[in-house]
């Protein structure tokens, strides 16, 4: 394509609002368009990425049978009432009334939609397994988008769902994907670690989140590497081993802890470690309070508390509500005296005795609480945040954190859509089962904006060869130059034959093409400038910097090597 043709708006300076790395490239390279927080315009280099990851997907889904539809993105409301989850989505669930006053959502995922389309379809286990997907624009409004394509409220996703009569069926597909997805993620250069996730408010036993290992990522990994244990923080295992440190169970004693509100404070002021003191939480869930108590070194997981609950409806409880429940404000919370609430505690409090907790007294801490003589504990589990350096759950060793993107999950949803929505089939008995099922995301537009995090350097993006917009980068410096602009338009035409070429035949300054050329990554590069006349041109290899002048009557078989050893 000439770039005189093209659409491609670089820009010179980096925009400020563009945070991470791939936001403020996908920017200067011209590839999206801002419309609205967290909503884009895909440019012409941008599209054609896509197009080759979409292109890829495919190819690796129609490799393990998993068909291809397209659903709509207009929800009919009656569906998500049917699987229940209509009240049970608040903000983020794009909802709008339709002429008819009936009401729809725009659609964040298919659960629903594919569910609706299937039971009144396969009615036999003879018709089952199905696997079927589609490529797609998603919308949820994120409270906060940000970081370009990476979080956005309009996005593309690979969504694939599968239908099973057996849980081992659904096992084989859900490898099959599991596979798929290291092959899609390879293919594309990215690199990656599935992680063991939490399944949250979808529902369902097991699942898999695929973390594009970047800095900029949400997502923190545990991971050790003896082997290839990694799981989402957020899921991984604390392994409690008991390291019981009690001492005489002193006298219960309040102290007077003037404007002391943080665990290091009261630390700070008994003269202790921090992890002597123990912290005391409220918690609500669903409706309901209780309290948690945690040592001082560690954090409480919220989505441990969740999963434990059974529950996504779990927040830190306000300073209102806390003042209403403890007649007393956080920063002084404790457990003595406590019984209109359940307590909850992380296993690692056993370890200690003789306490340091909050009086629900402001200013008032006390010393030597004790479980069992001065507060009662409802149950004791695994409530917080693993540590770097603590045990791998699999005993693999001790824990290192990375950054992760997560650009896929899969699923095993089991029956929780079909038995909600009546997706049954007649087994061998002829009895109606609810259909099993799993569930598969890739996303598309996220995966593209991971690709950039990870290959690029001060002047651009670097594509890796598999998805690069194009192959080969023709550059005439001066077309005012007959001869330099004859050359570079017969290179232009020759090597389109075999590969997909961008061709900048702009009046622009040599500075303006080579600026440009950096930014939007294309692998290799063939200038034609002032020795266009001896018939020699430059080639650049985009990932290296390397340059060579080659003679023309040997480019092709340059070309050729280049690009073969590109990776
Ligand atoms: O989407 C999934 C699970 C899988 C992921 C892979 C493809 C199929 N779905 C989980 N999830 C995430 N955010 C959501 C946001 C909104 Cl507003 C919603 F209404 C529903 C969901 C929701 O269900
Ligand atoms: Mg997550
Ligand atoms: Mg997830």
């Amino acid at each position: 394509m000439k770039q005189s043709k093209m659409f491609i708006p670089t820009l010179r300076e980096v925009p400020n609002d563009a945070e991470s790395k791939s936001h403020q490239l996908l920017l200067k390279a011209g590839m999206i368009k801002q419309v609205a927080s967290g909503v884009y315009s895909y440019l012409p280099i941008a599209k054609r990425v896509l197009n080759k990851i979409e292109a890829i997907v495919r190819e690796e889904m129609e490799a393990i049978d998993s068909v291809e539809i397209l659903m709509p993105a207009l929800q009919p409301s009656e569906l998500w009432q049917e699987s229940g989850r209509w009240p049970s989505y608040g903000a983020e669930l794009m909802r709008m009334t339709d002429r008819h006053g009936r009401e729809f959502a725009l659609g964040p995922t298919h659960e629903e939609i594919i569910t609706s389309l299937v039971r009144d379809e396969l009615k036999s286990y003879k018709k089952l397994p199905v696997t079927l997907f589609q490529i797609q624009n998603k919308f949820r409004d994120e409270k906060r988008p940000r970081f370009g394509l990476l979080r956005g409220r309009e996005f593309i996703m690979k969504d694939a769902y599968s239908f099973h009569a057996t849980e081992e069926s659904l096992d084989a597909t859900y490898q099959d994907m599991y596979r798929a997805y290291s092959n899609i993620y390879n293919r594309v250069n990215l690199k990656f670690r599935p992680v063991i996730a939490d399944s949250g408010a979808i529902g369902g036993s097991h699942t898999h989140e695929f973390m594009a290992l970047a800095e900029i990522g949400e997502d923190t990994i545990a991971y050790t590497d003896g082997s290839d244990y990694a799981a989402n923080i957020e899921k991984a295992e604390v392994v409690y081993t008991p390291n019981v440190q009690h001492t005489e169970e002193a006298a219960l004693e309040k102290v007077h802890t003037p404007g002391v509100k943080t665990a290091q404070q009261l630390a700070d002021t008994l003269g202790k470690q921090l992890d002597e003191i123990v912290k005391s939480m409220i918690i609500k869930v669903d409706d309901r309070f209780v309290m948690f108590l945690i040592r001082g070194h560690h954090e409480l997981n919220d989505v441990k508390v969740k999963s434990y609950f059974g529950t996504e409806v779990v927040e830190m409880a306000s300073e209102a509500e806390i003042e209403g429940i403890m007649n007393a404000k956080p920063g002084s919370l404790g457990p003595v005296g406590v019984d209109k609430i359940e307590i909850y505690a992380d296993n690692a409090v056993q370890d200690i005795n003789n306490l340091a907790v909050g009086a629900n007294e402001t200013n008032y801490h006390y010393i030597n609480a004790n479980a069992g003589r001065d507060f009662t504990v409802k149950e004791y589990g695994d409530f917080r945040f693993i540590m770097e350096g603590e045990p791998a759950a699999d005993g693999s060793g001790p824990v290192k954190f990375a950054e992760g993107i997560e650009v896929g999950q899969v699923f095993k949803l089991g029956t929780k859509y079909s038995q909600a929505m009546k997706a049954t089939f007649l087994d061998e008995q002829g009895k109606a089962q609810p259909m099993i099922m799993g569930c598969y995301g890739i996303g598309v537009s996220r995966t593209l904006s991971a690709v950039i995090e990870q290959h690029h350097d001060d002047n651009g993006i670097i594509w890796p060869k598999s998805i690069a917009p194009y192959d080969v980068h023709v550059i005439s410096v001066n077309p005012k130059q007959e001869v330099q602009k004859e050359l570079a338009d017969q290179l232009y035409a020759d090597f389109s034959a075999h590969y997909q070429v961008l061709y900048d035949d702009r009046q622009e300054r040599a500075g303006v093409k080579f600026n440009d050329a950096d930014l939007i990554g294309v692998p290799l590069r063939i200038v034609v400038g002032k020795q266009a006349a001896e018939g020699i041109v430059e080639v650049k290899v985009r990932a290296t910097g390397e340059k060579f002048e080659v003679p023309v009557s040997e480019l092709t078989a340059k070309i050729e090597t280049l690009y073969s050893d590109l990776a």
